[in-house]
């Protein structure tokens, strides 16, 4: 579960970031987080994550806060940034046993969770190379498999769909589905919107910092009094010249 109140950040003092965002993501629910280039997603997610302090607000994932219990708080989720170029000079496997290590996953945990994971991703013969040599996708794949090695009950998710291919895209939205039947949660960012109405139970819309919407798509079609797509709901709630 992940509780934001009154969450608030500008950069420069000026112009709100996020301003008071208010949401609350139950277990058992996937969660999408839509919005136009520059409306606040990914600065609300590091807000989440401890990576960015909120001006104003609190933060608590499974009842724990960011702040004041951040290390407790920090191993119930999972974290898989915007841009998955990173630690490129390790190999794929010693990435993965990196991040086991830091999360203290034993021995046999671990390699039992790399080995399901490479095979669903299709992963295991690149595990030997460098993460320089990998396309953005398979860089995408092995930020995600080691973001998820210590089987976190909260997945959070920046663009997680972006760079993978068609049977990779369906993988993880299988994960992710079978994480929120688990009881679990999935709070993920994009800006793919088909994705978004297809597997999300609940989705939020903000701009300029702001919620403008946040339900299930059925709901958000009542509220519009609108039959139309997700897309074109998205388009007009947006428009802002
Ligand atoms: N490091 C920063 N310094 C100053 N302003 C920033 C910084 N990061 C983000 N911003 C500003 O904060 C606002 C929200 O940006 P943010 O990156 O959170 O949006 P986003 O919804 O994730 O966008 P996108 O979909 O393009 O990734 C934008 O106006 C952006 O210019």
């Amino acid at each position: 579960m992940i509780e934001l109140q009154n969450l608030t950040k500008s950069y420069s003092g000026v112009e709100k970031a996020v301003d008071t965002l208010n949401l609350t993501i139950p277990d058992g629910e996937i969660f999408g987080f839509l919005g136009p280039n520059g409306a606040g997603k990914t600065t609300t997610i590091k807000m989440i994550t401890g990576i960015l302090k909120p001006d104003e607000g609190n933060i608590k994932i499974n009842g724990l806060d960011i702040l004041s219990e951040s290390l407790r708080a920090k191993k119930e989720f999972g974290f898989v940034p915007d841009s998955p170029n990173m630690f490129l000079r390790l190999k794929g496997i010693e990435y993965l046993n990196f991040m086991a290590d830091v999360y203290d996953v034993p021995g046999d945990l671990r390699l039992e969770r790399i080995n399901l994971m490479a095979k669903r991703f299709e992963m295991t013969k690149a595990l030997g190379d460098k993460i320089q040599s990998y396309s953005h996708g398979m860089r995408q794949k092995i930020i995600v498999m080691g973001a998820l090695i210590h089987e976190p009950p909260v997945w959070i998710l920046d663009e997680p769909m972006t760079g993978l291919d068609p049977r990779s895209s369906f993988v993880l939205k299988e994960m992710m589905k079978e994480h929120t039947q688990a009881g679990k949660t999935v709070f993920f960012s994009t800006h793919v919107l088909d994705v978004a109405e297809k597997i999300c139970d609940r989705v939020a819309i903000i701009n300029k910092g702001k919620i403008l919407f946040c339900g299930k798509l059925d709901e958000m079609k009542d509220h519009f009094k609108s039959n139309e797509s997700l897309e074109k709901i998205f388009l007009e709630m947006t428009q802002s010249e």
